[in-house]
C-alpha cells in the first residue's frame, strides 16, 4: 500500500447542512478516516486549519507549502492529497504548482455538496483523489485537481459553475485524464515549469477587470495604496479603454509591473491592435502579456515572480512560459 499524507483544510467537503438547510463548518472533515479509503492507501491525516475557502489567504497557502516540504523531508510519503473549499481551490493548487519542487503526486479535491446533502460528492471525490495519488502515472505532472472523475492540471483548471458538481473545467485545454471505476487514464501531458521557491507574503498584487469606461482612478488606487504589482483582466485580445490609460501610465512610470490577461476565458492575449489602448500600444508602454492564465492565477504568479526578485524582462519571460 502506498503511503500518503492527507491535509484537510476545510470547504464544503468538510461541512454539513443544518436543519434550516444552511451549510456550516465542522471541526473535523467527515471524510476523515472513512472506512472506504482504508484499503486504498496507508494514510496519515493532518488538519492544519478548517476554513471556508473564501477565507484562504496567501499565508494559508504558504503554510500548506511549508507543511508539505517539512513532512516530505521527515517521512517518505509517496503522494499528498489536500481537501479544500472549491471557491479558491484553483488558487491554492496553482500557488503550490508554482512554488513546490516535488515529483510525488500532489492532488487537490473538494465537494460541491456538503457531507449530509443528497448526492454529496465529497467522499466520492476524496476516494478518486486517493486513487489518483496512488497511481504511478500521476508522478511528475505538477499539482493536479481531481473532481467529478476528471484530472486537471493546476495551471489550466478553473471553477466554472456556482453549484454543478462538474464545475472544474480546463477551458482551451481540457482535462489531463479521466477516472473510471477501475482505472485512471491520462491522455495529455502538462507542460511543467521550473518552480520558484521564494515566497514573500508581504507582496501585494491587485486584480482588476476592465470594462467600457474603465476609470483611471481605479488603477491609481493601486499606486496610492502601495501595491507591488497589478493584474488587469483586459478586453478581448488584450485591449483597454482610453479612459483607463492615465492610470496605467502613472503605475508604469512608478515602476509597478502590470500583467495583462483577458476577461475572455478562452484564448491568449497578444499585442495586435494598434489603436489608443490597443494591445500594441500597451505592449510598447511595457505592459506584460500573460499566456492564457486567468486573473486570479496571474495574480499569484506575479506575487511569486516578485518574491524571487524577477525584473521586468525576466517577468516577461516568466509570463510567456
Ligand atoms: N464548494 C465549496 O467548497 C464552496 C465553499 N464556499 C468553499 O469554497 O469553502
Amino acid at each position: 500500500m502506498k503511503k500518503l499524507l492527507v491535509l484537510h483544510t476545510g470547504g464544503t467537503i468538510s461541512m454539513s447542512e443544518n436543519t434550516e438547510g444552511h451549510v456550516t463548518t465542522n471541526e473535523i472533515n467527515p471524510v476523515s478516516d472513512s472506512s472506504a479509503v482504508k484499503n486504498l492507501a496507508d494514510i496519515t491525516e493532518l488538519n492544519p486549519f478548517q476554513v471556508p475557502s473564501p477565507h484562504m489567504t496567501l499565508h494559508h497557502m504558504n503554510a500548506l507549502r511549508k507543511i508539505i516540504i517539512e513532512q516530505i523531508n521527515n517521512d517518505n510519503y509517496e503522494g499528498i492529497v489536500i481537501t479544500h473549499g472549491t471557491d479558491t481551490l484553483e488558487e491554492t493548487a496553482y500557488f503550490l504548482d508554482l512554488t513546490l519542487n516535488v515529483s510525488i503526486p500532489v492532488i487537490l479535491t473538494g465537494a460541491m455538496r456538503s457531507s449530509n446533502e443528497i448526492g454529496a460528492d465529497g467522499l466520492y471525490n476524496y476516494i478518486a483523489a486517493i486513487r489518483t495519488a496512488c497511481d504511478e502515472h500521476s508522478k511528475g505532472k505538477g499539482v493536479l485537481v481531481v473532481f467529478n472523475d476528471e484530472i486537471h492540471s493546476a495551471t489550466n483548471v478553473t471553477k466554472t459553475h456556482t453549484s454543478n458538481t462538474s464545475t472544474f473545467q480546463s477551458p482551451n485545454y481540457g482535462p489531463l485524464g479521466i477516472i473510471t471505476k477501475n482505472n485512471i487514464y491520462f491522455h495529455h501531458l502538462p507542460v511543467n515549469n521550473r518552480p520558484l521557491v521564494k515566497v514573500d507574503e508581504k507582496i501585494k498584487v491587485g486584480l482588476l477587470t476592465a470594462h467600457s469606461d474603465l476609470d483611471a482612478e481605479l488603477l491609481e488606487f493601486f499606486l496610492d495604496h502601495h501595491y507591488d504589482g497589478v493584474v488587469i483582466e483586459a478586453l478581448g485580445q488584450g485591449n483597454l479603454p482610453p479612459s483607463a490609460l492615465p492610470g496605467l501610465d502613472r503605475l508604469l512610470n512608478a515602476g509597478i509591473p502590470i500583467v495583462l490577461v483577458s476577461r475572455c476565458f478562452n484564448g491568449i492575449v497578444s499585442n495586435n491592435y494598434q489603436y489608443e489602448g490597443g494591445g500594441y500600444e500597451l505592449g510598447e508602454k511595457g505592459v506584460i502579456f500573460s499566456n492564457g492564465l486567468n486573473g486570479q492565477k496571474a495574480r499569484l504568479k506575479l506575487i511569486v515572480g516578485l518574491s524571487n526578485q524577477l525584473e521586468t524582462v525576466q517577468l516577461k519571460e516568466y509570463f510567456r512560459k
